[in-house]
């Protein structure tokens, strides 16, 4: 297949909304600098929901989504060096090149080397998409486009990863598991004997939850709307729960009422801002840090009174919790084959690429963390 246009199946996206369709899709070969993947999991996360919703200031359509996968590269364009067909890789959304400003900075995990073209779905080389149906082009999602059998990276965007590790259960590492604990490990920097409040606890509030149990937080409190979440939420480390809905006064009150004047550290891992003010207000004057982690849909902004921050609270955001791509995703995948993580027990579901759609309704419902696709049916 080097060098040839694959044809495969791959979930298209047509119109917000619209339910996807399996079409036979052409994947052209990688260019320079580019890496073409045989996906073989991929999982759903809640920002490919939002996508799709039409929430996305950057939906593209037609396109093809997903983010969070596992795969073996297929073929690689000219010049790349860092991976190899054989190798067992997870793309990565969060780019890092190690070469552009942001990344030398050391301040962040950002890197600018490609995201002025996964923003606009194409590749950086000639601007296109590798993607297309019959001669019509299909833009690329995150510069990942997971919900394909295979998918055209840029280098710079794929991990190598352990070959040991199982490739259903390490896709997770993708995005959501990542996030979490790299939110409280990397951007809030928990210390033992934090109090932390979370708000979501959806597969990234969890994952938060174990980032603060491993940090050593002496209190975790859960917050969600739907209460069947606290049972599993307690194998992650929450020690306390709280559903706002059986609460009269706003939830910052209650937090703050509970804890002696507010907690530590909060986390936003909802995409409502409405929550993100509260998670900000429900911290400690002083020196409470806030940190949102959700995603909003366009249009929604944040708000609080500015003497919250000047009381001392800290209102932070954190992209891929933090992490740097390349660098760290196959220590996440190490620390996972050593059992110091958890990955399986955020999968409730398994299912097929062709049973997508299923998929996206399991997401809107309670009892469903991460459901993993496999692709090769
Ligand atoms: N910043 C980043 O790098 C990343 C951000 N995200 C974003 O994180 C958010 C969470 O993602 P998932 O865990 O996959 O979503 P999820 O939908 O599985 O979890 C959200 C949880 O929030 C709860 N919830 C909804 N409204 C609520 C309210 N008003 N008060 C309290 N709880 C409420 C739901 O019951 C659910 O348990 C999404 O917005 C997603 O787009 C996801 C991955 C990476
Ligand atoms: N396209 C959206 C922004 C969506 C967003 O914030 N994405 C997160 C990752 S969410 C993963 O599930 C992110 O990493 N943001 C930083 C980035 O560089 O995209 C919009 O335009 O609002
Ligand atoms: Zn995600
Ligand atoms: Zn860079």
């Amino acid at each position: 297949t080097q060098g040839q246009v694959i044809t495969c199946k791959a979930a298209v996206a047509w119109e917000p909304n619209k339910p996807l369709t399996i079409e036979d899709v052409q994947v052209a070969p990688p260019q320079p600098g580019e890496v073409r993947v045989q996906i073989l999991y991929t999982a759903l996360c809640h920002t490919d929901a939002y996508t799709w919703g039409g929430k996305d200031p950057e939906g593209l359509f037609p396109c093809i989504l997903g983010h969070e996968a596992a795969g073996i590269v297929e073929s690689v364009g000219e010049g790349v060096t860092n991976v190899q067909p054989g190798d067992h890789v997870i793309p990565c959304y969060q780019a890092e090149c190690g070469e552009c400003k942001t990344c030398k900075s050391g301040k962040t995990n950002l890197c600018g080397k490609v995201r002025s073209a996964t923003g606009v779905g194409v590749m950086l080389n000639d601007g296109k998409s590798r993607f297309s149906i019959n001669g019509k082009p299909i833009y690329h999602f995150m510069g990942t486009s997971t919900f394909s059998q295979y998918t055209v990276v840029h280098d710079v965007s794929v991990a190598k990863i352990d070959p040991k590790a199982p490739l259903e259960k390490v896709c997770l590492l993708g995005c959501g598991v990542s996030t979490g604990l790299g939110a409280v490990w990397n951007t809030a920097k928990v210390e033992p004997g934090s109090i932390v409040a979370i708000f979501g606890l959806g597969t990234v509030g969890l994952a938060v939850a174990e980032g603060a149990k491993t940090a050593g937080a002496s209190r975790v409190i859960g917050i969600d709307i739907d209460s069947k979440k606290f049972d599993i939420a307690k194998n992650f480390g929450v020690t306390e729960f709280i559903n706002p809905k059986e609460h009269d006064k706003p939830i910052q009150q209650v937090i703050i009422d509970c804890t002696d004047g507010g907690v530590d550290y909060s986390f936003e891992c909802i995409g409502n801002v409405s929550v993100m003010r509260a998670a900000l207000e429900c911290c400690h004057k002083g020196w409470g840090t806030s940190v949102i982690v959700g995603v909003a849909a366009s249009g929604q902004e944040i708000s609080t009174r500015p003497f919250q921050l000047v009381s001392g609270r800290v209102w932070k955001g954190t992209a891929f919790g933090g992490f740097k791509s390349r660098s760290q995703v196959p220590w996440l995948v190490d620390k996972y084959l050593k059992k110091e993580i958890k990955v399986d027990e955020y999968i409730t579901h398994t299912l097929t690429l062709s049973e997508i759609n299923k998929a996206f309704d399991l997401l809107h419902e309670g009892g469903c963390l991460r459901c993993v696709l496999a692709t090769q049916e």
